[in-house]
């Protein structure tokens, strides 16, 4: 897609969230590209960690959120220094928010594992590399759907993983974006936009102007 004309500040950072498979990646790319940003992807190819996380999460969870917890510092740093202008594919809210809670609160990471890696998130994020988002863009969608698309995305250490845990993790983003204060938020539902359709991505855009021109509107739902 080519850029279209927009009032976003050139050093906007937007960030996407949402559950495992729900289509933050696709929906940063094309974001991106029609706000003409950069576009800050979560990497999973070459995670040295996340194959044996999704066999053993009680031997790997934490190794696999201090991993995530570097891979995000340099991400910040990175964007940090080309003046942002960046979609960025997933928060650092939500590993400490939700997986890492996920994981503790099942009894697969210690509480000292835990503490450590919390004190760790909360030093990283007194850090001017990270700044709050401008506007978070959290989407949704029914719990079904999102299944279908992780089947279809097809990793198979996702697939081999018990329908269980990604109702667990779906009900657990659903309370945690509720209480989410860190910035604006704009709700999208998987069924009210379309990654193709030019007037879709730029209503998209309006509504996130609208948030960043008036911060103080907290959560606002599209549509
Ligand atoms: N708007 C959409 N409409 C239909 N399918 C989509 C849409 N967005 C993503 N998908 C598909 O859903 C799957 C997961 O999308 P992805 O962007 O990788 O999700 P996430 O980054 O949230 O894990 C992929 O197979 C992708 O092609
Ligand atoms: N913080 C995390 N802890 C555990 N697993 C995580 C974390 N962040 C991402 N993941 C996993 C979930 C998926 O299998 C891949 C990529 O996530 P996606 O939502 O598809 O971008 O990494």
């Amino acid at each position: 897609m080519t850029p279209i004309a927009h009032k976003l500040k050139p050093d906007s950072l937007i960030t996407l969230a949402g559950t495992v498979g729900v289509g933050k990646s696709t929906l940063t790319k094309t974001l991106a590209e029609t706000l003409g940003f950069k576009a800050a992807f979560e990497k999973v190819d070459g995670n040295p960690y996340l194959e044996d996380y999704y066999h053993d999460f009680k031997k790997w969870s934490f190794h696999l959120q201090m991993y995530f917890l570097a891979e995000r510092f340099k991400q910040q740093k990175q964007m940090h220094e080309e003046g942002l202008g960046y979609v960025q594919d997933r928060s650092i809210y939500e590993d400490v928010g939700i997986f890492a809670k996920l994981q503790y609160d099942q009894g697969n990471m210690t509480s000292r594992d835990f503490n450590t890696y919390h004190s760790l998130f909360e030093a990283m994020v007194m850090n001017p590399y990270f700044p709050k988002p401008d506007v978070l863009i959290y989407i949704n969608g029914s719990f079904e759907s999102i299944m279908d698309r992780i089947h279809s995305r097809g990793r198979q250490m996702e697939i081999d993983t018990p329908p269980e845990f990604w109702k667990d993790l779906y009900n657990r983003y659903q309370q945690w974006i509720e209480n989410f204060q860190e910035c604006p938020v704009l709700h999208l539902d998987i069924d009210n936009y379309d990654c193709n359709d030019l007037d879709s991505m730029r209503e998209i855009i309006r509504a996130v102007e609208a948030l960043q021109a008036s911060p103080s509107s907290k959560h606002v739902i599209y549509r």
